[in-house]
């Protein structure tokens, strides 16, 4: 069985870091190739955009502020200088009051997490990933997210809720996200028809943000206000006090792992050369296949059901930080942001592979594996092998392809992925599997001439829901066209008010 390339691994095909190995062999890149990706990441000044990064430098510059969320995991607590103030004095302090809430939360039945975006997939994710880690006791509270405006998902929390012990954390970086602050006002509107005083309710209130005078104003007292920072993106957020609810169910021990397993990660990234540094390699690969095979998309499978929501927060890291078609500069870019998607295989095997496999697109794959199973239970072990050996035989069969006289079915092959392998699945590889992706998307905006730090695509849309909103509110079904509403909309508006 040969791919273009011979399939033995080269120098460039396998990579450990933070004990995760990527295997690139499936990506069918040659030597030169390697070699010639690596000078245009140095020509592109990657070395010099990484330290900056890392070491605040403002580099979102549209809004003239540094992207230092790597700060909120150095447990190294090293001096991290932003316009001449050390900010780790700031980070531990939340670090201290995070411990503390922990051991004051007694009889707590229920979490409300109040939050949409950033300020959800990530704490959301890691609750769910870290469920079923044997080594990670639970404190058995039931976590809900509360994202959607939608009511279904507040009828399903509320229904199953205890009201008097009931925790709400409202949590948003702006404090202004309507969909969390109308969330947040009918929880309070719950507790309240429920019998809690206002003194009950306003203990059970916390909010994390980083306009603390916007959540004061919502009613919660400052003391149960977590703050954090103007320089951490809401999508790079899990790591301040956005990510309480790890602390709070698992234990602020393994919280800190999970800062741990990212604080290495970035120390690999600041510190291995280009060709061993495992976020550059990931970011170089995929530019070779939008260069090669001009790919549109990317898929992450992680066959671990325990991540299935790492493709939604991948989602939004990758595309809300490069999902742009001007540079730094203002002029056009070459390339951007692939659609990025994904879910738990082997389901996924089950619903899309079949174009991954026959499709005319060529879709790059991470396949993610776990070497360890979630259990040492005997029919676990059982399970995780096959687990395996479908990730592995779909690899294979993606990058060989296979001839046949029926043309339905000859697979083209040809079609590249990474296998990144996890030795286990804990709260220190988890920090370090989100960080990688953090730093590769970073790379992947440097490399583009992209600002990853900004998100200004996302606003228009919710400055036009505003009139549309009081239109339908009007309950009128003959709504003209005007300056905010074109006709398509006004007709839609008439349809839903009649
Ligand atoms: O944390 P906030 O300010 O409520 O924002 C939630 C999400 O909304 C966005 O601003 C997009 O609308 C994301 O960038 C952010 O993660």
């Amino acid at each position: 069985m040969q791919t273009e390339k011979n399939l033995s691994n080269t120098a460039h095909d396998s990579h450990v870091a933070v004990d995760m190995v990527l295997d690139t062999a499936y990506q069918n890149i040659s030597e030169a190739q390697w070699k010639e990706l690596f000078s245009f990441a140095r020509k592109s000044h990657l070395p010099e955009f990484i330290e900056d990064l890392l070491s605040g430098k403002h580099v979102n510059l549209s809004e003239d502020r540094p992207a230092l969320h790597s700060a909120l995991r150095n447990l190294s607590k090293s001096p991290v200088i932003l316009d001449g103030q050390d900010v780790m004095p700031s980070v531990i302090k939340v670090w201290q009051r995070i411990d503390a809430l922990c051991n004051q939360w007694v009889g707590v039945t229920d979490v409300i997490h109040i939050g949409i975006g950033g300020s959800d997939f990530g704490p959301r994710l890691a609750i769910e990933a870290l469920a079923h880690v044997p080594e990670i006791e639970s404190r058995g509270m039931r976590m809900h997210f509360l994202a959607n405006i939608d009511t279904a998902e507040l009828a399903r929390i509320l229904t199953k809720a205890l009201p008097h012990s009931t925790r709400v954390i409202i949590v948003s970086k702006s404090f202004t996200t309507l969909e969390t602050t109308m969330n947040a006002k009918a929880v309070v509107a719950w507790l309240k028809d429920s019998g809690l005083t206002q003194r009950q309710i306003n203990k059970a209130l916390f909010a994390v943000t980083a306009n603390v005078s916007g959540a004061k104003a919502f009613g919660v007292e400052e003391e149960h206000i977590f703050p954090f920072w103007d320089w951490v993106g809401g999508r790079y957020s899990v790591w301040s006090a956005v990510g309480l609810p790890i602390a709070l169910q698992y234990g602020f021990k393994t919280f800190e792992e999970f800062l741990a397993g990212a604080h290495a990660m970035d120390l690999h990234f600041r510190n291995a050369p280009l060709e061993e540094n495992l976020p550059v390699i990931m970011a170089v690969a995929l530019l070779h296949q939008q260069e090669k095979n001009g790919i549109k998309s990317y898929a992450a499978i992680p066959y671990a059901d325990a991540l299935d929501w790492f493709p939604k927060w991948l989602q939004q890291l990758d595309m809300e930080s490069n999902g742009k078609s001007v540079g730094k500069d203002g002029k056009p870019i070459k390339h951007s942001s692939p659609i990025v998607f994904g879910s738990a295989g082997s389901n996924a095997q089950h619903s899309y592979f079949q174009l991954f496999h026959q499709g005319p697109e060529v879709i790059p794959i991470d396949f993610i594996a776990v070497r360890k199973p979630m259990s040492d239970r005997p029919e676990a072990l059982a399970h995780h092998r096959i687990l395996l050996s479908n990730c592995l035989a779909q690899a294979q069969a993606l990058a060989h392809g296979k001839d046949a006289n029926n043309p339905n079915d000859v697979y083209p092959g040809k079609r590249p992925s990474n296998l990144l392998l996890l030795p286990e699945l804990n709260a220190f590889y988890l920090g370090a599997l989100l960080a990688l992706y953090e730093n590769r998307a970073a790379t992947l905006g440097a490399l583009w001439n992209i600002n990853s730090f900004d998100q200004p695509g996302v606003e228009y849309g919710k400055v036009l829901a505003k009139p549309i909103e009081k239109a339908l509110g009007s309950g009128s079904d003959h709504v003209e066209a005007n300056d905010s509403i074109d006709v398509v909309t006004a007709a839609r508006i008439n349809l839903l008010n009649s």
